[in-house]
């Protein structure tokens, strides 16, 4: 038996699923189990396990010995042992999402070079690379056997267009550094554009799309014939929307003022640039922004309760409540490249997707967003549909009034089933 385990670190949280491979049907992975632990960083973490194959028997408890991607992945490997009659000698590959490949633009798969091309890239996604690579680590030590193989977040953004790719600075520095957009959030937009594509029933390269991943990370991009031609993160996963705890797009230079100790010393002392460490203002900007610093929870569901959210189609809005004002600012960054995009896409969309932890759950931001989008030509939300969407359904819900116009969907994004199928296809790791 070919088993795929497809191992998922995002910033809050670990998912992990197991799929049989059959060689006659390779491109429809089969799923066994899934598993999630949530809350990584704000204890206790929750684990739950979805045993698919043995009628969705599930497991859901709160683990306090859960603090870090690897003591998720270990707990994981505890219950997979205890509770499921797998033999783990059948996990023949692993496939991990790595969030930043740099240069890398196909999985490869995990030897000295590669583990250590991704370490070199851990500064560059602080809250992710470091997270996988331990997760990598753990599980080749407990599955020797097996073949481990990184998926990368940012390739499928490979082929942006130059200029959108390009940050105005020195070229020279640009290129010897590398510093350019890379992108993220990539399984999940493959992911999306399969889903779209045979829900729509067109062929992937021909679809346009503007697709919102919306979770502890954040982010957009707009797909034009099946291809990324601009998306909200960049170098690193900091920038364009805000996130659980990133800030988003700020001026660069507030970082400088931000860490600076008071305006006293700062007017007095010309070398307060040189106190500004990088490790201090990444970690401000990562782990202490967002929504988090704004409210105080890490919980979309928990603000999107507090907030009022009948001020929304105020425009000129000043409101001071916390919950209010960090969904507004979610709704404002959202639109900003709604618009942006729509432009970039010559208003020739074939639908605007809703993905990721918030996206897919929180009705009240899809209302939001569809109010605004809809004078862009998107179907009208359907109310009834919108606030039934749940984990359960089909892949693609439309929550469109079911019209022909531009459709409004959500799809539950499977970061894991898009690294079974690209792994179960990839005759190179077969052989
Ligand atoms: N019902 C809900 N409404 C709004 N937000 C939700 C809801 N359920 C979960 N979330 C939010 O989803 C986020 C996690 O999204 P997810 O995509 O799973 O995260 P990760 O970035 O770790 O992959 C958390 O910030 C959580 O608060
Ligand atoms: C790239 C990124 O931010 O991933 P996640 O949403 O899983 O944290
Ligand atoms: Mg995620």
């Amino acid at each position: 038996m070919s088993l795929v385990l497809a191992v998922n670190a995002g910033s809050s949280s670990l998912k992990i699923s197991l799929f049989r491979r059959s060689a006659d049907n390779a491109a429809n992975p089969a799923l066994l189990l899934s598993s999630s632990t949530s809350s990584i960083f704000a204890p206790p973490a929750r684990f739950k396990l979805n045993f698919v194959a043995l009628q969705h028997r599930s497991l859901s408890e709160e683990v306090d010995s859960i603090y870090d991607h690897e003591s998720a992945f270990k707990h994981f490997l505890y219950r997979l042992k205890e509770e499921a009659s797998v033999d783990t000698i059948d996990i023949k590959h692993i496939a991990h999402r790595v969030v930043h490949g740099g240069d890398y633009i196909s999985p490869v798969m995990i030897f000295e070079e590669s583990y250590h091309h991704i370490k070199k890239l851990s500064d560059l996604a602080p809250l992710h690379n470091g997270s996988a690579l331990s997760v990598i680590s753990s599980a080749i030590k407990a599955l020797p056997h097996a073949k481990s193989i990184a998926f990368f977040d940012s390739a499928f953004h490979k082929d942006l267009p130059t200029h959108v790719a390009t940050y105005a600075i020195n070229q020279q520095v640009a290129h010897e550094k590398g510093l350019k957009k890379y992108g993220f959030h990539g399984l999940s937009y493959a992911f999306i554009l399969r889903a779209v594509a045979a829900h729509l029933n067109k062929a992937p390269d021909t679809l346009n799309i503007i697709a919102l991943h919306i979770g502890s990370g954040a982010s957009m991009c707009a797909i034009r014939n099946g291809q990324s031609i601009d998306t909200s993160m960049g170098l690193t996963p900091l920038s364009g929307l805000p996130g659980a705890t990133r800030a988003g797009d700020i001026d660069a230079s507030l970082i400088f003022h931000y860490t600076s100790r008071s305006p006293a010393h700062m007017s007095h002392d010309p070398s307060i640039s040189k106190e500004v460490k990088v490790t201090e203002a990444e970690d401000i900007l990562n782990f202490k922004s967002g929504w988090k610093a704004l409210t105080g929870t890490a919980d979309f569901k928990e603000i999107t309760e507090k907030a009022d959210t009948s001020v929304l189609s105020d425009p000129i809005s000043r409101t001071a409540d916390p919950n209010t004002l960090a969904f507004r600012i979610m709704l404002d960054r959202i639109l900003h490249f709604a618009g942006a995009y729509h432009l970039a896409l010559h208003g020739n969309v074939d639908a605007l997707v809703f993905a990721g932890g918030v996206g897919e759950r929180s009705a009240e931001l899809r209302r939001a967003v569809g109010e605004a989008v809809a004078c862009l030509g998107f179907a009208v939300i359907d109310e009834t549909k919108n606030s039934q969407v749940n984990d359960d359904e089909g892949i693609i819900v439309d929550i469109g009034k079911g019209d022909e116009r531009k459709r409004m969907l959500v799809c539950h994004t499977d970061e894991q089933l898009e690294m079974a199928i690209e792994c179960s296809l990839a005759n190179e790791f077969w052989v």
